[in-house]
């Protein structure tokens, strides 16, 4: 947690610039009583106007120079409390780009994006209010001590009592409420979820009629989130009357034996309103110091939550075997003996996997649904570790080559097309650094994407909504699709990615993609597909049922056999095969 605000490191000067101005004011605010002592027992009291001048001119000064030195304290607060939000930030938001999935397993989108804004706020504000007032509490309740001491040290004993006590109580406020604020945290993060997934299954809920499933779920979030924070408040609002009680107790008991002292004649009485001054300044620092306990405790629960993202330990990183010179130059890929396992999964989801694909070829994969076709490729980019055997692309071992370099020569078109708010050309040319606008146009044609484009209100230049809202399925598969052809990948990975394409135009499309020098992985449920690649790969349960040309499966895989006559008429059967339905069954 510590760590998190050894950040604040960067900002030393204009830190100590604004704990300097915080003195400043402090100084002038503790010399205040004192001379108003002064102004009480030898102006006042002795009819001396000239002492009252002077040192009323003294205040008035005194006071303009706490007033320049406020405005310039804010300043710089804000200026570091700012800084220090903006890097962390920028901090969090890098160590979230360098998650593994597994390490995504561990912290929800949704308190993601809590930590990265409300968690960050809350440091923010309190590094800004530590600045500004948290420091000046502390230090004017101990300037405030100290003066009351130097007044007069008798009648201040009673602060001497009663802060110790005020202290104590106080550090215990702190650590529990620190406890109670990170519930607090984790209730919003619930909240976040619940508004996240109803914005974006927006559609869905209102198909299904679900508004009012939703509108519950909001609620039970929502007042989760309520109970906790009045809870945690609720302890804040006791300690306040109770620091008050004790210090109203504090300053009876110095007017009574200040008074009878006076009556005595051992203490004057400027000294003793000085005194009662000092006091009730410290009560109304007390005040602000259970504010600032809040602040405090909040800020403490957020740098938790921030240092435990800083803290993951990515799971998946570059070896020191990591050859730094190797990149994908050709795309032959192969699995040998591969066994994969999802980490938090009980049972293997690839089991002793092997087969090649050569450069250049096309490789269909098939398979029921949870079969594994997802789990086999996503091995290919290293976006999960395998658990046995190896995957090996142009000879080496995938864990051999520098991510970035891997991951550089492949495109991925995901099994549900992700599109980010922005142009057309911004969503295409976002697949390679610099694309050039021909490059886009070029990659949109080969997707068959280009004529859609050009129909569109601003062609190329059209802003796609949020996650594509605003395109067909289709259409977002095929600028997907564009988005991966545009880097000129070495291997293409196609996840069911023409699920939503009619046969001509996913027929122009594989055409398309044979003037690519790339080796392409294309996951699908048709056999239309599936007979337009090289090879086709048969997953069953995990394992591979057969792998070989679509002729070569004909007569080997009776599961490729039925596939095929499921999807197709008798006629048609006979046309693919060659043989008649009932041969094969
Ligand atoms: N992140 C994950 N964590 C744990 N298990 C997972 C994860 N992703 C997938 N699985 C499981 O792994 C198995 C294979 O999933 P995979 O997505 O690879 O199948 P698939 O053949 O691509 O399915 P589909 O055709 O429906 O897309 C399934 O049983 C699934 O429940």
């Amino acid at each position: 947690m510590w760590k998190v605000f050894s950040y604040l490191k960067a900002y030393r000067l204009a830190i100590a610039a604004a704990l300097f101005l915080t003195l400043l004011e402090l100084g002038v605010e503790l010399l205040q009583p004192l001379i108003m002592a002064k102004i009480i027992d030898q102006g006042i009291l002795k009819s001396d106007l000239g002492v009252v001048k002077l040192w009323g001119g003294v205040m008035f000064g005194l006071a303009i120079i706490a007033f320049i030195a406020g405005v310039a304290n804010s300043f710089f607060s804000a200026h570091v409390s700012q800084n220090y939000g903006f890097d962390i930030r920028r901090r969090v938001f890098e160590k979230v780009q360098s998650f593994s999935f597994v390490n995504f397993n561990k912290f929800p989108a949704s308190s993601l994006i809590t930590r990265m804004t409300n968690d960050v706020t809350q440091l923010q504000n309190t590094v800004f209010m530590s600045l500004r007032i948290m420091l000046r509490a502390p230090l004017l309740l101990a300037g405030g001590v100290i003066m009351s001491l130097i007044v007069n040290w008798k009648l201040a004993m009673v602060l001497v009592v009663a802060l110790p006590i005020l202290l104590f109580f106080l550090s215990w406020v702190l650590k529990k409420a620190g406890t109670m604020f990170r519930d607090v945290q984790d209730k919003l993060d619930g909240v976040n979820r619940v508004m996240r997934e109803n914005l974006m299954g927006m559609r869905l809920i209102k198909a299904f009629l679900r508004r009012d499933h939703e509108s519950d779920r909001f609620e039970q979030a929502s007042d989760e989130l309520k109970t906790k924070t009045v809870s945690s408040l609720r302890l804040i609002e006791v300690s306040i009357p109770a620091l008050l009680f004790v210090m109203n107790v504090a300053i009876l008991l110095i007017l009574w034996i200040g008074t009878k002292q006076v009556s005595l004649g051992s203490i004057a009485v400027g000294e003793v309103v000085a005194i009662v001054n000092y006091s009730f300044r410290i009560s109304s620092v007390l005040t602000i110091i259970s504010f600032i306990i809040m602040a405090f405790s909040r800020a403490k629960a957020s740098a938790h939550r921030i240092g435990e993202v800083l803290d993951t330990e990515v799971d998946l990183s570059e070896s020191a075997d990591t050859d730094q010179s190797l990149a994908i130059k050709k795309g032959v890929v192969e699995f040998k003996h591969v066994t994969f396992q999802y980490p938090e999964s009980e049972v293997a989801v690839l089991q002793d996997v092997s087969f090649s694909v050569k450069e250049g070829e096309t490789l269909a994969i098939m398979g029921s649904t949870g079969s594994g076709k997802t789990s086999l490729v996503q091995l290919i980019p290293r976006l999960y570790e395998v658990n046995d055997g190896q995957v090996l692309v142009d000879g080496q071992d995938v864990k051999l080559y520098p991510i970035e370099s891997l991951r550089n020569g492949i495109g991925v078109v995901p099994q549900e097309a992700v599109l980010f708010t922005g142009s057309v050309t911004e969503n295409i040319g976002w697949g390679k650094e610099h694309a050039t606008e021909e490059e886009v146009v070029a990659a949109a044609k080969d997707a068959q994407i280009h004529e859609t484009i050009e129909k569109l209100p601003n062609k190329y230049e059209t802003r796609v909504g949020q996650r594509g809202v605003n395109l067909s399925g289709g259409q977002k598969q095929r600028l997907s699709i564009a988005r991966a052809l545009v880097r000129q990948p070495k291997i293409l990975m196609l996840d069911d990615s023409t699920s939503a394409l009619d046969l001509k135009t996913e027929g122009k499309l594989l055409t398309a993609l044979r003037k690519y020098s790339c080796t392409t992985f294309i996951i699908t449920q048709k056999i239309s597909t599936a007979m337009e690649a090289n090879r086709i790969l048969i997953l069953d349960d995990g394992r591979v049922e057969a792998w070989g040309t679509h002729e070569e499966l004909l007569k080997t895989s009776p599961l490729y056999v039925k596939m095929v006559q499921s999807q197709f008429g008798e006629e048609e059967f006979q046309h693919v095969t060659g043989f008649k339905q009932t041969s094969s069954t």
